[in-house]
């Protein structure tokens, strides 16, 4: 078992991350070319292939066992009026996952993939980040450990999600901290927030930024300090998906912020990782831009949940469907390859 208990423990845990399996990634690469089809001509689904042979270790892939993790956590900085919504939402909506009635319950039915939502005590939100920790050391190690052991063994693929009322305001004051600049830079319009609202959440950002002062340099203390426990799990998650060899699809802005700290800590810390889709909240862009990320979707959607990521999936499946099913020259007596 990795030793998550402690701050320093799960540094030494990110300090330890395993490569990708290069052999596999070269056979797969070395097998596009084979394919019936000009090579490269199916463009990123060829990337997608060797990308998901070197996280799986094996030059033929597969998409079997696909689990959506969704984390759920409650904001003390809610109070400050930054969200459209009241924080109770955060618990009805857990209701609501567990009932089949959300969005994420369908999209991952129709992306054939289980669906697993972990709430880390909804009913107890994070301190108000603006004046105070979110989340002590023991939270956070705590949240770290739920979302690291969330991850199967077995699965192919992990895809993350989030649910947590004011968790964009929290998600900017991150990014804020890693890459610079102030509130107004990251924060956009979560669920929905009119002009004032904006400006409240630039304003808890900025605030944010000028209590914990230059304790948010080092990006592990900054997901502690003004993030969330859904965060911290969704970091811890990424965490475990490496360390477990499973290749990782990230959802929207929230948890593009939650596992950017990875990226921050070790060069190539989510090298792992494929971004789903680019949310319509404005500071995703500039996030992914920072991580060298490239989305596969731009759906205009804003709704968390690991809802971007889902649709993905389907990306991911016609990638592999061509690389395992196609004919090779040979097979097919095609001229030319
Ligand atoms: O991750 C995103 O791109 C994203 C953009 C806008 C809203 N959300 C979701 O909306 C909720 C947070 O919005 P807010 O306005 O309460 O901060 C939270 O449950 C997220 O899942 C998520
Ligand atoms: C209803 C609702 C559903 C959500 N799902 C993710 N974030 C959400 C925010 C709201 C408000």
């Amino acid at each position: 078992m990795t030793d998550l208990s402690s701050t320093d423990a799960i540094r030494a845990a990110c300090r330890a991350l395993p490569e990708g399996d290069a052999d596999a990634a070269r056979a797969a690469a070395e097998r596009q070319n084979t394919l019936t089809k000009p090579p490269g001509s199916l463009g990123r689904l060829e990337e997608i292939a060797v990308f998901l042979a070197q996280w799986q270790g094996r030059a033929q892939p597969a998409l079997e066992t696909v689990d959506i993790l969704v984390f759920a956590g409650s904001h003390g900085v809610v109070a400050r009026g930054v969200s459209a919504f009241p924080g109770e939402v955060t618990q009805q909506m857990v209701a609501n996952f567990a009932a089949g009635g959300a969005a994420i319950n369908q999209l991952a039915k129709a992306a054939g993939a289980r669906l697993s939502v972990v709430p880390l005590e909804v009913e107890r939100p994070t301190g108000d980040f603006t004046c105070e920790p979110a989340m002590s050391n023991a939270e956070f190690a705590d949240a770290v450990q739920k979302g690291y052991e969330a991850v199967p063994a077995d699965a192919d693929l992990v895809c993350l999600g989030e649910m947590g009322i004011g968790n964009t305001t929290a998600a900017a004051a991150v990014v804020a901290a890693l890459f610079g600049g102030g509130g107004a830079r990251w924060v956009g319009r979560g669920s929905g927030v009119d002009d004032a609202g904006m400006r409240r959440k630039a304003d808890a950002v900025d605030a944010a930024l000028a209590c914990h002062g230059s304790t948010l340099a080092d990006p592990l203390s900054a997901l502690r300090l003004v993030g969330g426990r859904e965060l911290a799990a969704m970091f811890g998650a990424a965490l475990g998906a490496r360390h477990k060899h499973i290749p990782l699809l990230i959802d929207g802005f929230v948890c593009t912020a939650a596992v950017a700290p990875l990226a921050r800590l070790e060069t190539g810390g989510l090298a792992h990782a494929l971004a789903g889709h680019v949310s319509a909240e404005a500071a995703h862009g500039k996030v992914l831009a920072e991580l060298g990320l490239r989305p596969l979707l731009d759906l205009g959607m804003r709704l968390g949940e690991g809802s971007g990521g889902a649709v993905a999936i389907s990306i991911l499946r016609a990638a592999l469907a061509c690389h395992n099913g196609m004919a090779t020259f040979a097979e097919a007596g095609v001229s030319g390859g």
